[in-house]
């Protein structure tokens, strides 16, 4: 198993933002001179698939945080996911000098996606799998770049919450794991941040309509993951680079989100 791995889940919202993604790589690529740490980068691109299926013409809605899938709509899913999200990492990477490889989630089964009900349709749930491609990769040099899409063992294509599968990823290579997106980590009532959470106040904070939407996904997943490899991990914003590296050093960011 490979020391040290750090995954950090990018927000669908940072692919749309060339500022703050060219940010992170020059970051990035910054450490990686001076250090040497296995990073895999896990993507979401929830506001591309929004777009994408608007421009199509077809309506889109959410269930606790959940996008409902039917199963005509998932082509374009993984479309927007493993294909336009996928690759403009993969052009950013590129051109910042990064040899990074794109996956999804079930390429040499890292993970292992099943269909998480009927109601939400083409919605997978992505549990460990074999850490062995992941390492081949990391430790020839390369820079996964993982989208959310997954396929089931009998061959549907699923479209998965990337907050969830970064944690099932995470769990698999007993990784660090930072989930940043466009907010400064969990806020609360009156928009301040919060700086460590634990399932006790999470409860409370989801129960009172602190916590709605996307974010209750990801602290669910943040908790879920935090108690699964006993440690704590940060849910963060991707919009400062200096906090990028002090993520990268180790250093507490955003929201701890702690194993208890
Ligand atoms: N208590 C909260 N603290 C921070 N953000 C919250 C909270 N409750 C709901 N949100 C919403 O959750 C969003 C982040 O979740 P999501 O859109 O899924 O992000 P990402 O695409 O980066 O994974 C924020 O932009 C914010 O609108
Ligand atoms: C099932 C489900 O909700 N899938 C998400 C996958 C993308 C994602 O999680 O993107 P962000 O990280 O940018 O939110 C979706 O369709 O939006």
């Amino acid at each position: 198993m490979l020391d040290n791995v750090l995954i950090i889940k990018l927000g669908g919202a940072l692919i749309e933002n060339d500022e703050a993604l060219t940010a992170l790589y020059e970051g990035l690529t910054s450490y990686l001179k001076d250090h040497k740490r296995p990073i895999v980068l896990v993507h979401g691109g929830g506001c591309l698939v929004d777009d994408l299926l608007k421009g199509l013409g077809m309506k889109s809605e959410k269930k606790n945080g959940l996008r409902v899938t039917p199963f005509d709509q998932i082509p374009y899913i993984t479309g927007a996911l493993a294909g336009t999200a996928n690759k403009l990492m993969l052009a950013k990477a590129k051109s910042m000098g990064v040899d990074a490889v794109g996956l999804c989630l079930t390429d040499g089964s890292i993970t292992k996606v099943t269909q998480l009900n009927e109601e939400l349709g083409a919605v997978g749930s992505a549990t460990i799998g074999s850490p062995k491609l992941l390492e081949v990769l990391l430790e020839a040099g390369y820079m996964p770049t993982i989208s959310s899409i997954g396929i089931t063992d009998d061959g549907k294509l699923m479209n998965v919450n990337a907050d969830q599968a970064a944690v099932a990823l995470a769990i698999s290579l007993k990784a660090d794991l930072a989930l940043l997106s466009d907010v400064d980590g969990i806020l609360d009532k009156n928009g301040n941040l919060i700086t460590t959470m634990t399932e006790k106040h999470a409860a409370d904070l989801i129960a009172d309509g602190t916590i709605t939407g996307g974010m209750e996904v990801k602290v669910k997943a943040a908790l879920k993951a935090a108690k699964a490899l006993n440690k704590p991990l940060s849910v963060a914003s991707w919009r400062y680079p200096d906090k990028i590296n002090a993520l990268l050093s180790g250093e507490a960011i955003g929201t701890r989100v702690l194993p208890e």
